[in-house]
């Protein structure tokens, strides 16, 4: 699918100045067809947005946008000296203008469908998969980590929440196709960042709140504030939350938004799960709704904790005037998400699950989630990414070592670190328990050892990188599916 809409907007620079309230660059004044605020995705025609970042200031890049075929930059008073090479309108912290001026560059296409926002530390992903098999692909757009869907075509997206310019380029696109219902991952980068500001969701839904990204946010409260934020007028105009969460019932004092609540263990809220019947495929339960309203619904996802996001997606959607019941019928056909307890079955006798558990709180929910339907040994496969928050590496492992009977420590994406070091850290948290712990370098090495050990009856999760295609050593990406690796292992010892 196309990332950018057909029929291109044109806007000329000095509208662009007025629209900014900035002053008109000196000299030409070209017409604008699109924005970039990174030289990596930059069509011809395109507005260059020389942004400040962490790491340089996209004006230093100028050159290389203007080569691509950028006509004019915007940028900060810092960035303008370097920027002489194209028209440049020059504004203070233009990152926090950029979402808005996207927006309005493609005249307001959200507009058009129903935004539908999640967020939480998990089970953003699935949910939005559940999304789309509530409404039915032919219907509607999925914006995310595993890609951006467009009526089930998939179209490229590099970050989970993209750029605002690609963002509204994108909705642009979903305008052009008639999308009804845009369901998209909002991460907490994102929020920080403005990518989803210049639109109002019409409904955002919280799932809950873990711990993770601490290398980006200061501490758990930056965290969640960050979360938080997504439930005020400016950025949505109904919340849904999950109050089995702590921070979920935080937020239903906080938010001014109209709030919708549901719970999947016996809380008093709007949606409640009941009967609950967790098996080895899924989960069947009844549904408890507003106003005496009953469903039975089936959840073809294994684990427990994928009725809640089951139910995040028929609260959401019912609040926004879809029929809860059609709903239900659309979320039993899902087909499950890619590197989401994912099955690998090669004819082996134990059970094989690839997820991409690389968080405590997703760890204990997946080893919790199959150590029912295990009636042999549960054996975890884990590591931890380099260059990532360092305190939640112990804590992986201890909680990895609390519910599984063997756990392998291994690689993960290593990125720029020394992955002897990470294992370490991983390790440190798993010794010491009742579960047997292993440390097996190299994760083709260690995903062999759990095939090896592996009986009837057992189940192996590899955790940690789900649908990944590559592992990252250094600065380079090798090939890598652990749900290939671990079915050619299986294949090779058969
Ligand atoms: C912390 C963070 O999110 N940083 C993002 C941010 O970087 P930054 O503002 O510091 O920018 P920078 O790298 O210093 O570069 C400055 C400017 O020069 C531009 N540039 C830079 C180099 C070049 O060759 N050409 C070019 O145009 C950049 O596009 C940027 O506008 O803007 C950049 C441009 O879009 C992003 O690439 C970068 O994402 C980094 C790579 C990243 O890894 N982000 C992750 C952590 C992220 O956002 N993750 C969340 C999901 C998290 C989760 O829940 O798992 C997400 O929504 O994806
Ligand atoms: N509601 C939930 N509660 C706890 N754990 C969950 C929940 N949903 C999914 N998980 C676990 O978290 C992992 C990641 O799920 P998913 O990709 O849906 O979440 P995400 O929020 O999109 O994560 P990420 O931002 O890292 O992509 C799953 O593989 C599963 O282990
Ligand atoms: N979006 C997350 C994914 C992490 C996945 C895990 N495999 C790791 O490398 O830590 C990140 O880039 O931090």
């Amino acid at each position: 699918m196309r990332t950018r809409p057909r029929e291109v907007a044109r806007r000329t620079l000095a509208d662009v100045a007025q629209h900014l309230d900035a002053p008109q660059a000196a000299g030409e004044d070209p017409v604008v067809t699109g924005i970039s605020l990174s030289t990596r995705n930059l069509q011809p025609g395109d507005l260059y947005a020389a942004l400040p970042g962490s790491r340089v200031h996209g004006a230093d890049f100028a050159d290389a946008a203007k080569a691509a075929g950028a006509v004019a930059a915007l940028t900060d008073a810092d960035g303008a000296a370097r920027t002489a090479g194209l028209p440049t309108v020059v504004v203070d912290r233009p990152r926090s203008r950029l979402a808005e001026l996207s927006a309005w560059f493609h005249d307001h296409p959200t507009r058009a469908f129903t935004t539908f926002g999640i967020t939480g530390t998990q089970g953003k992903t699935t949910t939005t998969y559940l999304a789309e098999s509530a409404v039915g692909s032919a219907r509607s757009a999925v914006v995310g980590t595993i890609g951006t869907r467009v009526k089930g075509v998939p179209a490229a997206s590099a970050l989970t929440t993209p750029e605002a310019p690609d963002l509204q380029a994108l909705f642009a696109v979903m305008r052009e196709e008639q999308v009804e219902v845009c369901a998209m991952e909002v991460s907490s980068h994102a929020l920080v960042q403005g990518r989803v500001e210049g639109f109002a969701f019409d409904v955002a839904a919280f799932l809950n709140l873990g711990r993770d990204h601490l290398d980006f946010h200061r501490d758990l409260d930056d965290y969640f504030a960050a979360k938080a934020s997504l439930f005020t007028p400016e950025h949505a105009e109904r919340a849904v939350v999950n109050i089995d969460d702590e921070h979920g019932r935080r937020l239903v004092d906080l938010t001014p938004l109209p709030v919708t609540t549901f719970s999947t263990d016996g809380r008093v809220a709007d949606w409640r799960a009941a009967n609950v019947r967790p098996h080895r495929l899924g989960t069947d339960l009844e549904v408890l709704g507003p106003d005496g309203l009953e469903l039975d619904l089936h959840v073809p996802l294994p684990g427990v904790f994928n009725v809640a996001n089951a139910l995040a997606v028929i609260a959401s959607l019912a609040t926004v005037g879809h029929d809860p019941a059609d709903l239900a019928a659309g979320i039993a056909t899902s087909p499950g998400v890619p590197g989401r307890m994912e099955r690998v079955e090669a004819g082996q006798e134990w059970t094989a699950v690839v997820d991409y558990a690389h968080k405590p709180d997703a760890v204990e929910a997946v080893l919790t989630a199959l150590r029912p339907v295990t009636p042999g040994r549960l054996v975890v496969v884990i590591g931890a990414g380099g260059d990532r928050d360092l305190g939640k590496r112990p804590l992986m492992g201890e909680v990895a070592a609390r519910y599984a009977d063997l756990v392998v420590v291994t690689d993960d994406n290593p990125r720029t670190e020394d992955p002897a070091a990470i294992r370490r850290a991983v390790l440190a948290g798993a010794e010491g328990g009742a579960a047997e712990v292993v440390e097996v370098a190299g994760r083709r090495d260690a995903i062999a050892h759990a095939v090896a050990v592996a009986r009837r009856g057992d189940t192996v999760v590899v955790a940690g990188k789900g649908h990944e295609q590559g592992q990252e050593i250094g600065d380079v990406v090798h090939p890598f599916d652990d749900r290939e690796v671990l079915r050619r292992l299986v294949e090779e010892l058969a």
